[in-house]
């Protein structure tokens, strides 16, 4: 959902693509030293914190380089099936990239927080669907990257 003409995106207000760079690495730093989400990322490349920030910055209304260089919404989903991800280390997910994005200075206004912690809850509540016994479909449905604005983003069904 796009917001209003002269209002920054949220991906220009939390400093784009150098910001969300900053988060995603002192973020996986913390994941691999946490005992509840090392063992989860153990087999993440090196190059996992950069494709999460451009993932971010696609849904936070930056430029859709997700989409077109790393595979898109179907991709990302494809890479949490299976994995039996819990309900600890979905909250532990959240508690340390919420402790990151202090430690690098992400603006702390509550709109900015807010929005971004209902897209955080959203999204690693859609992961654990996508790791659960039951996913959506994950190959060639046509879901798109979904965009979080300041405003209200619309309920999200997958296609296919
Ligand atoms: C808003 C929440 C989340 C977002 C935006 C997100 C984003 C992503 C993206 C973009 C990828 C694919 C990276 C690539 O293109 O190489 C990925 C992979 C993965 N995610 Fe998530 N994720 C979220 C939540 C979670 C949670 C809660 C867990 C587990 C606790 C998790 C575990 C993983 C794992 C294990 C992979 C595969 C890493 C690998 O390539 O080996 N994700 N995630």
């Amino acid at each position: 959902m796009s917001d209003a003409p002269g209002i920054p995106s949220v991906y220009e207000w939390m400093g784009g693509q150098e910001a969300l760079d900053r988060l995603t690495e002192v973020f996986y730093g913390h994941v691999h030293k946490d005992p509840v989400l090392a063992p989860v990322f153990a087999g993440a490349p090196t190059e996992h914190a950069h494709h999460v920030a451009i993932w971010l910055a696609e849904v936070f209304g930056g430029p859709a380089d997700y989409t077109a260089a790393h595979g898109g919404h179907d991709h990302m989903a494809g890479r949490h099936l299976g994995r039996g991800i819990t309900e600890e280390q979905r909250r532990r997910w959240i508690s340390l990239l919420m402790d990151a994005a202090d430690e690098v200075g992400l603006p702390d206004d509550p709109e900015f927080r807010a929005v971004f912690a209902y897209y955080i809850e959203w999204g690693t509540r859609m992961a654990l669907v996508y790791s659960g016994p039951n996913p959506p479909p994950v190959e060639g449905t046509g879901a798109t990257v979904p965009r979080w604005g300041w405003n209200q983003t619309p309920p999200w069904q997958p296609k296919g």
